[in-house]
């Protein structure tokens, strides 16, 4: 378990403020919009940033009690990583398990088991700067599960990734997490949904919802509706109704929308989904601040 105390953490315009945080094992989806925070809080949780202020526990043990001992327990994977181009997949994991401090023979059959996992064997040897983006992504994600850590921060872990490799991710992560506590900060919480315990939803440097998954698709203040539409009574529809999704079937336009009324004859109510949940939040928080 992780407790978030106090935290605070400034630069420039933005401020990062949580009073009062506890992360659970299993998979924790963060998400909200451009800017909100997402890889901020998770530089903090990997202790890549000190905040300036405020505490993180880690059980019992914080950046300041035992450092070492708390990044040895971390799997941290942040965007845009840039991996030692001239060396080879196996040079590099080998490299990362002597920093975490790994035993040689427990390292070697670890790297195996996640070359394996990664589908990384084939290409093992090559020069990192060989390997495709999705190649490298999948590398970085690997290091990141060295040493069985017990805090795994992902941030947009699929990105790159092709869709077999996107499930082969899911689960693998779906298998670690009723030991690991698990972030992963994603915009695709459609894919996350099926495999995520719990939501945490930051908005402007604010946690605002920390709750299940269950809980994160009930009691919205919207019902999902779906339907077609002629193309001319779209531009109506839209200014009453908040569309979610808008795609077009032969001569009609495919309409996803929330709406506490049925919006027209022939329309049926949706089951939300993740990002159905997501649309509706952030609109009704933002329309009641207008
Ligand atoms: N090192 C930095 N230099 C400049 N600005 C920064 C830095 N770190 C954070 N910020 C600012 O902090 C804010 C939060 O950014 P952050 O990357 O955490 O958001 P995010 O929710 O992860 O966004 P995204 O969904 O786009 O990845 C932004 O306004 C960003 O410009």
């Amino acid at each position: 378990m992780i407790r978030l105390n106090n935290l605070y953490w400034k630069y420039k315009h933005f401020t990062l403020e949580i009073d009062e945080l506890t992360l659970q094992p299993g998979i924790t989806i963060l998400v909200g919009n451009n800017g909100s925070g997402k890889s901020t809080l998770l530089h903090l949780l990997a202790t890549a940033t000190r905040a300036p202020r405020g505490t993180i526990y880690y059980h019992d043990d914080t950046m300041d009690t035992d450092l070492p001992l708390v990044r040895s327990k971390i799997g941290f994977v942040p965007t845009g990583v840039e991996l030692y181009p001239d060396f080879t997949p196996v040079k590099l994991l080998m490299y990362m398990a002597q920093l975490k401090g790994l035993g040689k023979d427990f390292s070697i059959r670890q790297i195996e088991e996640l070359l394996r996992v990664f589908h990384l064997e084939d290409v093992k040897k090559e020069k990192i700067k060989k390997l495709s983006q999705g190649m490298q992504q999948r590398l970085a994600l690997a290091q990141a599960f060295l040493g069985k850590p017990s805090y795994i921060f992902l941030d947009e872990p699929l990105n790159f990734l092709d869709i077999h490799e996107r499930k082969s991710l899911l689960n693998y992560v779906a298998k670690l997490a009723p030991h690991c506590v698990i972030i992963v900060a994603t915009h695709e919480l459609n894919e996350w949904g099926p495999v995520c315990n719990r939501v945490l939803w930051m908005y402007q440097g604010r946690v605002i919802y920390s709750g299940s998954k269950l809980m994160w698709k009930q009691h919205l203040p919207l019902k999902v509706w779906t339907g077609e539409l002629q193309d001319h009574l779209y531009e109506n529809f839209s200014s009453q109704h908040l569309i979610v999704y808008a795609g077009r079937v032969k001569d009609k336009l495919s309409i996803r929308c929330a709406s506490n009324i049925k919006p027209v004859f022939g329309f049926v109510e949706a089951q939300p989904t993740m990002e159905d949940a997501f649309f509706i939040r952030k609109y009704t928080k933002e329309a009641k601040e207008r």
